[in-house]
Parts: C-alpha cells; structure tokens; sequence
C-alpha cells in the first residue's frame, strides 16, 4: 500500500461505508453489487487477455462479443434478472468494452414491454431473451436525428395482404448510427412514417427482421453494415440500414397506444408522443449513467493527486502531494460534489420515472409532459457536467492523463457522445424551455402547478438572504431566484418581439439562447434541491452528514461562482455577500481535503472496474505504469521489423550522402 493513500485513510473524519450505503440505497444493495462484482472479478474467462487498447477493432468487437455473451448466461445461471444487478455484474467483468448488445437489452426489449401488446410481449419477449431474437432500436436516418418527425422510412399499409411495406426512398432515410445494427443484430425496431389510406399518420415504431434467424444473412430488401470506426464506442458495431420493399405483417406494427385495424383504419393513441416513451426511459437513467462516468475520473484523479508528488515546497524540503495544492482542490473537489449530486438526483429521476409510467400504464397520461422536460433536461444536464468533468480530472493527472493507461481517455470517449445521443443536448435544453414557457402563465398567476416549478413565480425584487454562514437554504433560494429570474427574461424578451410585430415563432427562434440559460437555470437548481434534501433526510451520523453537506454546499457554491454573472446582475447578491462565498469556497476545500480520498473510496469501485493504472485502491502507480508500457506491442521485439524496413535504408542513404561523424 502507498503510504500516503494508506495515511489519508486514517486521517478521514467518518465511516465511507455510510455514504456507500447511502449511494447504492442501503446495505443490502450494497452487499449483492459486492457479491456481483466479486463474482465478475474472480472469474478467470473474464480475466481478458491484453489491455483492450492494443487489440484492433475487430479483435475489441470479437471479445466484447465473447464476454457478453457468456456474462448473460452466468448472470441466467445465477438467478440475477434486476437490470441494475446485471449492469454491475457486467461493470466489473468487461469495463472496457462497449456491449454489441447494449441496445438490445438497453431498448430494444424495454420498448416491445412498453409499446408492445400482450400478444406482441408473449411473442417476441421469450426469443428476445433467449438471444434467438437480437434487436436494436433503429431510429435516426443518415438525414434527420434530432427531428424525428422528418423521418423518411416510410411504412405503407397494403390491406390486400396485410402487411406493410417499408422502404427506405432515399441516401438521407438510411437508419444510421442504432448500436449492434451493423453485423450483430437480426431484427429491429425501426422507427417509420406510417401511411395508411394513402395519409401520413405520424412516426411509428414496426418490428422488422433483417437477417435470417439461422443463417444471419440478409432478408430480401435489407442491407445493413458497420458505418466505421468512431471516436470511442468502438467495440460496438453502429450501424447502417437501407430497406427496399421489405413486407412485414400488420402484427409487426407495435400497437399498444396505436392501431392499424386490418382494413387500414389508423386508431391514434391518446397523445401522439407516448411514442416516444424509451426516450424518455432511458433519458432518465442516464442521470445516474452520467454520475458513475464522473465518480470514477473523480476516484483516478483524486488517489492519483494523493499519491503523485510534485514540487518541493521549501528549498531541500519534501515534495508536496499535489492534492494539497489549493489550485488542484479548486480543480477537483467541486467534480467530487457533482458526482455526489448526479448519483442522488440520478436516483430522484428513476424514481420519478416510475411513478409517472405507472400512471401512464394505468390511463393517466397529465403528467407525461412534465416527466419529459424533468428526463430531457436532467439527462442534457447531466452529461455536460460529466463529460467536461472527466476532460478536467484527465488534465488533473498531467502527462499520465494522457495515457490510455490513466483509464480516463476511455472514460471520455465513451461518456461523451451521451452529450448527443437520446437527444442532443441544445434540443432537450429547447424541450425544458418550451414546458416551462408553456406554464408560465400558471406561474404568474399562482395557478395550480407542480411543487417543482412553484417558486418559479417568487417576487424576483427580493435580495438574497446570505450571511458569513452562507447556510443552505439561501444557497437553494439564490439558485430559485436565478432560475425566476432568467425565465422571466425570456419570457420578456418573446413578449417584446412579439408587440414589435413578429410572429409567436420568430420571437421564440431569436430568444433560444435566453431560453437555453433558463432551462439550465431551472435543471441547475432541481439538482441542487434534490442534493440538499438527500443530505439532510440521510439516516447516517453527525460526522458522516456533516462531510455531505459539506460537499453539497461546495457544489452550490460553485455552481454561483461559475454563473456569478447570472446571479449579481441584477444585484441579488451584493458585493459583500460575493466575497462570503468566495471565502466559504475555499474554507470548503480546506474542510473536504481530509476526506477527499475516503469520499472516492465510498464509491465502492473495484480496481477492476476502474481499470486505471493511476486509480489503483493500493496507490502503486509506478509499477503499474512500468507493466502497462512493457505490454505494448511495439515491445514484442527489440528492434522491430521497420528499423529495418524504413530507418536502416534512411540512415544509409542519408550517410552517402554526409558521412557519419564519429560518436
Ligand atoms: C435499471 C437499469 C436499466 C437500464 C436501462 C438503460 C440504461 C441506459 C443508461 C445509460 C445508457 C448508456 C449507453 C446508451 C447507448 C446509446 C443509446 C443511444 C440511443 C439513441 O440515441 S436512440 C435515438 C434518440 N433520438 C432522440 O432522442 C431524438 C431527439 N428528438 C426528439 O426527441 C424529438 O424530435 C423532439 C423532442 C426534439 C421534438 O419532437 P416533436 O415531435 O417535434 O415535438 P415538438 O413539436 O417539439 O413538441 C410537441 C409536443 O410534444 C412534447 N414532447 C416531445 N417529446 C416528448 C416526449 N418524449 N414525451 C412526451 N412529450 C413529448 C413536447 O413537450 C410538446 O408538448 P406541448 O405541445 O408543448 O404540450
Ligand atoms: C454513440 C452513438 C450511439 C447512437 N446510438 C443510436 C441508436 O442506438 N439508435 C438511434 O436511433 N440513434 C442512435 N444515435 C444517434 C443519435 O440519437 C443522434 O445522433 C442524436 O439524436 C442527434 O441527432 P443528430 O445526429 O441528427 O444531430 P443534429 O440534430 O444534426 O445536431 C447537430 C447540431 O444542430 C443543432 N440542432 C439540431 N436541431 C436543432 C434545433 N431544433 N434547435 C436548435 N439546435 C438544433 C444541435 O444542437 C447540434 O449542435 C447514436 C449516436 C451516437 C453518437
């Protein structure tokens, strides 16, 4: 063990397995994922041959495969069906590699539960499971993303045979970029604009088989491919589809909410976007996918700083542990808070997704609206914050960061695109926007609204309440307040283009920026409510809550010093009480650095998991560094065969030309 890791674990004021309780919902919880990942970490066929970064594509792809594969039949073996149990399984087994069939169990299977009927669920559910059936979700087209109601595949109703006809008409309508559709899966949910007596009644999603399931060759009409490699995600095969009259039976269309009755009666469902539904599903659960990206560059790059030494700090002196350097806390412990509120507020979206969806299942569909704007916005919300976090613990690791060998580039690549799939983040931000606009007058007036938005109608003349304390109820009221405060001036600003003469949809386009900052505003303060409530309802002792309120009022207040324009401009906080929180920053820092290494260590992440060279629980950073390098390829042998291919002839050539000086 390093000494200083080793030291800074005794040195913490409270008990880690608290907080690891707190954050995986009780020790139960906590048990099975111990249990999950000691039983992915001791298998030996899961032990992986080289580091995936020096396998090519293909190989990346094949053990992917491999893994997988003989992961869900373990995980089957041992009774484990919880989709959360199974991620933690497949967590520790194969960290480094993106599943082929993460779409299939990710939405794929979610959307034929959830848009499918009975007889469609007794169906396709079994064949799914047992892996004769391996889907994907097929929506966005080469052409259209974000628009989806622009889609081009088109699904006509021929009622002579009763089937439908899909096509895909032009290079744009190709489906593009559906996880596992190139060369793993054999069936998909495409989503289609639907026709059915010659009308185009709106996207809907149809079940279509691709390849055949013996051979896994085409079906007539289909052809399908992997669209290349791709800034990570590479193990995966992201593919492409184009449908040339592919005839699929009228059962194929998922009808729960929608209907094409045999004669091509369309029956619409109550609300045209509950369609839409896995969206939402797997919005809301990338909340908490967003923490554990951010939690784990947090854990690197914090037993990373209190290992590495750099600098001497008095002249002959020791070098100083560079987590004990203000700038690097600045730099780090803030990304430690947000990982903390992301889990929690990660945990209220899933929650929160529940309730609602059972209401929808049982007819009540008033809440689906809202339930939208909270998952699109959480879901833009918090994979900004994860991605531009990991990018600054990478940088917090200095050269090594760089390395493949830090496990934080990995990290990146994969988080990253969550910033643009399952809605591109601008585009769910505009989603918040237009729910909150569409509430507003409700607002003003004190209508009847949800608690959420409630204080989004507060007096906007009122000053903040902060004192030295800076206690935090008024940090959440300054949050409120900003929220308030950007709404309305968005709001004001389309009223003012409006009465200067343009259209409702001209004021709307020339204020999306202003919109964009209120939607942030209003998911910025969700998260800090939510991290401020969990704090404080927290069944755990003094010094434990003592440590997480803490951490939640360093996230608040840096959230404020970060947006401070938003919250002075219109003098809310004074300069006096500016120079409160700037000083509570970095008394914070100071409180939280004892604990810093004990607040990752909670977290409760294997090694194996982490698959990090510089996060190593034991702190040899060196050794692992040196056995890292020694397995690169290049290594193999001592002089490689290029030497002699392009530097030997260089060299000899060059040396005709001047001869060699002696050495
Ligand atoms: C327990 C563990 C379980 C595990 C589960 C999975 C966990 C996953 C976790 C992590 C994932 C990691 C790996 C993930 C792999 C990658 C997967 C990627 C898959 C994809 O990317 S699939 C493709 C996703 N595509 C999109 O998201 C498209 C984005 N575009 C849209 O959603 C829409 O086009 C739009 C919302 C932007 C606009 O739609 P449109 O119909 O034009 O609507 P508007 O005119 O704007 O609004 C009209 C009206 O509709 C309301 N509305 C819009 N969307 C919804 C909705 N989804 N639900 C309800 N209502 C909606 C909107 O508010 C308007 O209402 P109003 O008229 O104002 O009342
Ligand atoms: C790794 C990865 C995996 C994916 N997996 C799947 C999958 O399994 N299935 C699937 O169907 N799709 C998948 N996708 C596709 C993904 O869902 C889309 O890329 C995403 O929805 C964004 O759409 P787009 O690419 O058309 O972006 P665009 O909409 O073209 O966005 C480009 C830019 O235009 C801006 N923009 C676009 N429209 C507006 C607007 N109305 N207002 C303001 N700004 C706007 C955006 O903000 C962005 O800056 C995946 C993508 C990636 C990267």
């Amino acid at each position: 063990m390093n000494p200083d890791l080793a030291q800074e674990r005794r040195r913490a004021t409270f008990d880690p397995e608290q907080v690891t309780s707190l954050l995986y919902r009780g020790p139960e919880n906590v048990r099975k994922r111990r249990y999950l990942q000691n039983a992915a970490i001791q298998d030996q066929v899961l032990r992986g041959s080289k580091p995936w970064a020096f396998q090519s594509r293909i190989e990346q792809y094949e053990t992917a495969l491999q893994m997988y594969i003989y992961m869900m039949n373990k995980l089957d073996e041992m009774g484990v069906t919880d989709p959360l149990e199974r991620m933690y399984y497949q967590e520790a087994g194969a960290p480094h590699y993106y599943n082929p069939m993460a779409l299939h169990t990710g939405m794929f299977i979610p959307s034929i539960e959830k848009q499918g009927t009975k007889e469609q669920k007794e169906r396709w559910l079994p064949m799914a499971r047992s892996l004769q059936l391996i889907g994907t979700y097929a929506q966005t087209e080469m052409g259209h993303g974000t628009f989806i109601r622009g889609l081009e595949t088109t699904a006509t109703y021929d009622p002579s045979s009763q089937e439908f006809v899909l096509n895909s008409p032009t290079v744009t309508s190709m489906k593009f970029w559906p996880g596992g559709l190139g060369k793993t899966s054999n069936c998909c949910l495409v989503m289609a604009q639907l026709i059915t007596h010659g009308k185009k009644r709106g996207i809907h999603l149809f079940f279509v088989q691709i390849r055949d399931l013996k051979t896994h060759r085409h079906m007539p009409g289909v052809e399908s491919g992997d669209i290349g490699p791709k800034f990570g995600f590479n193990s995966n095969d992201n593919g492409y589809l184009k449908l040339s009259n592919v005839r699929i039976p009228r059962e194929n269309m998922l009808m729960r909410y929608s209907k094409v009755l045999e004669d091509g009666t369309y029956v619409p469902p109550t609300n045209q976007r509950i369609g839409y539904g896995t969206m939402v599903f797997v919005r809301a659960h990338i909340v908490t996918n967003s923490a554990r990206g951010l939690s784990k560059a947090c854990v690197i790059a914090i037993r990373y700083s209190a290992v590495r030494r750099q600098t001497e700090v008095s002249p002959g002196g020791p070098e100083a542990q560079i987590i004990d350097y203000q700038t690097q806390q600045y730099k780090l412990f803030p990304l430690l808070a947000t990982a903390y509120a992301m889990y929690f507020t990660g945990r209220y979206a899933e929650d929160y997704y529940e309730q609602i969806a059972s209401e929808i299942e049982a007819g009540n569909l008033e809440s689906l609206n809202q339930l939208h704007a909270v998952c699109a916005g959480l879901k833009a919300f918090s994979t900004w914050a994860c991605t531009a976090g990991i990018e600054t613990c990478r940088l917090c690791c200095g050269g090594h960061g760089y390395s493949h060998a830090s496990g934080i580039p990995k990290l990146y690549t994969y988080y990253t695109p969550g910033c643009t799939y399952e809605g591109e983040n601008n585009v769910m931000m505009l989603q918040v926007a237009r729910f909150l606009m569409k509430i507003y007058p409700d607002i003003k007036r004190g209508g009847p609204i949800h608690e959420f938005v409630q204080y989004l109608g507060a007096d906007l003349t009122q000053k903040s309440c902060m004192t030295e304390e800076v206690a935090l109820g008024c940090l959440l009221k300054a949050f409120q307040h900003r929220a308030a405060r950007l709404l309305s001036d968005a709001a004001a600003r389309i009223e003012n283009l409006v009465r200067s003469g343009k259209s409702r949809q001209e004021a709307w386009d020339a204020s999306t920026v202003a919109l964009t900052w209120a939607a942030k505003a209003y998911c910025h303060t969700f998260v800090v409510r939510t991290f401020s409530q969990i704090v404080s309802d927290a069944a755990v002792d003094k010094s434990t809550k003592d440590v997480l309120t803490a951490l939640c009022k360093l996230y608040a207040i840096d959230g404020i010093i970060e947006n401070l324009g938003e919250f002075i401009e219109d003098g809310f906080f004074s300069p006096h009480q500016v120079s409160f929180l700037k000083n509570k920053l970095a008394d914070l820092l100071a409180e939280i650095r004892p604990n810093a290494v004990a607040l990752v260590d909670a977290f409760d992440y294997p090694d194996k998991t982490l698959d990090s060279c510089l996060g190593r629980y034991d702190g040899q950073v060196y050794p692992a560094l040196y056995e890292y390098a020694k397995n690169s390829p290049f290594n193999e042998q001592e002089v490689l065969d290029s030497y002699h291919k392009f530097i030997k002839p260089a060299q000899t050539e060059q040396s005709q030309r001047a001869p060699m000086a002696r050495l």
